[in-house]
């Protein structure tokens, strides 16, 4: 693990449908993001936000796949700020943002070398243009990393070059039909609630470390809906029943016991539905987690 640890913003809602998320970036922050990395003795390097044009402004061009267009140049240049962290040797922490912003993060991550993917989600977020019942790319980000289906002849597809066996999702609980598909045609590691229920988060995040350490350590991208409601109210897709405050400490902790944590994506946090900045306060508290900090 760098002591270093850089932070880019990505403050995006192209990828979804519900406005705030975009003000993620300003509530972590403002829950005191450097402060709890400088008490566990890493280095914080604030590189400010990436420059994101307005939902307003903006023309979603197609219905399968809103604001595509938006999304790659908000990615590609990420994923620039993100292999340039890693060259320098710091640590990238981006801050969405909607999910979509993973696509930048992992094809960063991911530039020459072999990184897998840890994705902490209620959802899968393996739709496709085709599966999709929202149009939001949000839901699609994992599928658009791995190129699944017309994501294949989209330049970040290949750039991404992540196999599909090295990608683990923990905790899901909703899941569109052709997600299910997905995990099931290329084999990717899907450990839902119910088995955290079965078998304890402890031994969840091993198996699923297990299946997607790269050579060159994991990605994790936390999406803050993986947390239960009462937790994580500040999230525009709530789904019930959701991991707890330990589980979701616990989970990060094994991650960083591995000593495998290459970079790390803090998404979905939307200050409008939140209550008191909550979310975001719980989003630093878990960064802190994976990134080292310990009770004793
Ligand atoms: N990153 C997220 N919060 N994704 C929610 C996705 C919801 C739904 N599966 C969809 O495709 O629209
Ligand atoms: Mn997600
Ligand atoms: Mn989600």
């Amino acid at each position: 693990m760098n002591d270093t640890v850089r932070i880019v913003g990505a403050p995006t809602d192209y990828g979804t449908n519900r406005r705030g998320v975009d003000m993620g970036p300003s509530a972590i922050r403002y829950a005191d993001l450097a402060a709890a990395l400088s008490a566990i003795g890493h280095t914080p390097r604030d590189h400010g936000d990436l420059r994101v044009g307005r939902v307003e402004s903006d023309d979603p061009g197609r219905d399968d796949a809103k604001y595509l267009a938006a999304i790659e140049s908000v990615c590609t240049r990420l994923a620039d700020d993100v292999s340039d962290a890693l060259a320098a040797g710091e640590t990238p922490l981006v801050l969405g943002g909607d999910h979509s912003v993973a696509i930048g993060s992992v094809v960063g991550s991911a530039r020459d070398a072999d990184v897998g993917v840890l994705w902490f989600d209620a959802h899968g977020d393996l739709n496709t243009p085709v599966t999709t019942p929202s149009g939001n790319v949000h839901g699609m980000a994992l599928a658009a990393i791995l190129g699944l289906g017309e994501f294949a002849e989209t330049p970040w597809a290949n750039a991404a070059g992540v196999d599909p066996e090295t990608v683990a999702l923990v905790g899901v609980r909703d899941l569109d039909p052709g997600e299910r598909e997905a995990i099931r045609e290329h084999g990717i590691a899907a450990f839902s609630i119910s088995d955290i229920d079965d078998r304890g988060i402890t031994a969840v995040v091993a198996e699923a470390l297990d299946a997607a350490c790269g050579r060159d350590g994991v990605h994790v991208s936390l999406d803050l809906d993986w947390l239960d409601p009462t937790e994580a109210p500040g999230v525009g897709t709530p789904v019930r029943g959701g991991v707890t405050y330990r589980e979701a400490h616990a989970a990060l902790e094994r991650v960083a016991d591995a000593a495998a944590v290459r970079s790390l994506e803090l998404v979905e946090v939307n200050p409008i539905l939140d209550d008191h900045n909550r979310t975001a306060e719980l989003a630093v508290e878990l960064a802190a987690s994976a990134l080292g900090k310990r009770i004793l």
